[in-house]
């Protein structure tokens, strides 16, 4: 079996296009089983990875040295979520730097369902621009009764303040968003509740301004509580809450474990926003979820865009 004479040529343009720009990796979407000695040797030299949600596939992948393999959901996802998937994966998994530059081959026109899928695309992904680790789709994957619109600006806020936090002003925080009654029935007061007086608009998280003053509360300490309709609701209290049973890794502090742990027994979702790497963990039901980095850049909520280089087709 050797590969498709169109594979084929795009794999040495790939290869061509990651020595050129330079690029940091190739990454290869397929489902379908290639020859995968002739892979190796058309993209010698690029760092490879491989993304696939085939089980058999995967496992003949796994089989192979200096491969990065990334298991995909078995869902029926559009390919730019697939791509996206596994992009955010690399990154998440620490396989891929936030700001690394892609080149990335799949099959982007829509095969018939029984047909082999061909390579039919390159694309060249600079993930810096174009992600800041988490879509839409992620935070949907958290299946909560939270509206997509708070939990993005959710995210907007702890992952501002973690950036910020980065640039000399080192702010740690513990957002809680949703089961407010229970959340609010472990809360204890640290200083007045800077919230109160303010009407609820005035209070909104989806309001840009509001979260301009909510970091500045985020340096007061203590955790901020927010209802499942994104309005603010207590700031600087301090999460009585019972921590054993609660598995983190080690070198977590009383932060991350105090928001694992609320997580675990209500039905709040907790942002972790770490002091010392500005690093956002979404806890619920006492696990991490999600995990945001922090950039340079600002948050971008939009899908992957592509840039085909000059002169080829896709
Ligand atoms: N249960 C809690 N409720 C609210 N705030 C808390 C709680 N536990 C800790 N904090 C806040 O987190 C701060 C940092 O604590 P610690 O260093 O133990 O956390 P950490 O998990 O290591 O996080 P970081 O990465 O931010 O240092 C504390 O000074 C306190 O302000």
């Amino acid at each position: 079996m050797s590969l498709p004479m169109q594979t084929a040529a795009l794999m040495q343009a790939a290869r061509d296009t990651v020595r050129a720009l330079p690029a940091d990796a190739v990454l290869l979407l397929t489902e379908t089983p290639l020859d995968w000695d002739e892979v190796s040797e058309k993209l010698l030299g690029c760092r490879l990875f491989l993304a696939a949600e085939n089980p058999a596939l995967l496992k003949s992948l796994r089989e192979r040295d200096g491969w990065t393999v990334i298991d995909l959901p078995p869902d029926p996802l559009p390919t730019q979520d697939r791509l996206s998937n596994a992009l955010l994966r690399a990154v998440t998994e620490e396989k891929l730097k936030p700001g690394a530059h892609v080149v990335v081959l799949y099959n982007g026109i829509t095969s018939l369902d029984d047909a082999p899928e061909p390579i039919d695309t390159l694309s060249v992904i600079h993930l810096g621009e174009h992600l800041e680790k988490m879509t839409s789709q992620d935070l949907r994957k958290l299946g909560t009764g939270v509206p997509q619109d708070v939990l993005k600006a959710v995210v907007e806020l702890a992952t501002e303040i973690g950036r910020e936090g980065r640039e000399g002003h080192p702010t740690g925080a513990i957002i809680v968003v949703g089961d407010t009654r229970k959340v609010g029935a472990m809360a204890k007061f640290r200083n007045f509740n800077p919230f109160r007086g303010y009407t609820k608009k005035e209070r909104d998280i989806r309001q840009r301004d509001v979260r301009e003053q909510i970091k500045e509360i985020a340096k007061l300490d203590g955790a901020i509580l927010i209802d499942r309709d994104g309005i603010a609701e207590a700031a600087c209290v301090y999460l009585d809450v019972p921590t054993e049973g609660v598995d983190l890794p080690k070198g977590f502090g009383s932060r991350h474990l105090s928001a694992a742990a609320i997580s675990k027994k209500t039905k709040g979702i907790a942002f972790c926003v770490s002091q010392s790497s500005g690093t956002v963990r979404v806890f619920q039901g006492g696990e991490e979820k999600l995990r945001i980095e922090p950039l340079d850049r600002p948050h971008v909520w939009q899908p992957l865009k592509f840039e085909n280089p000059e002169g080829l087709d896709g």
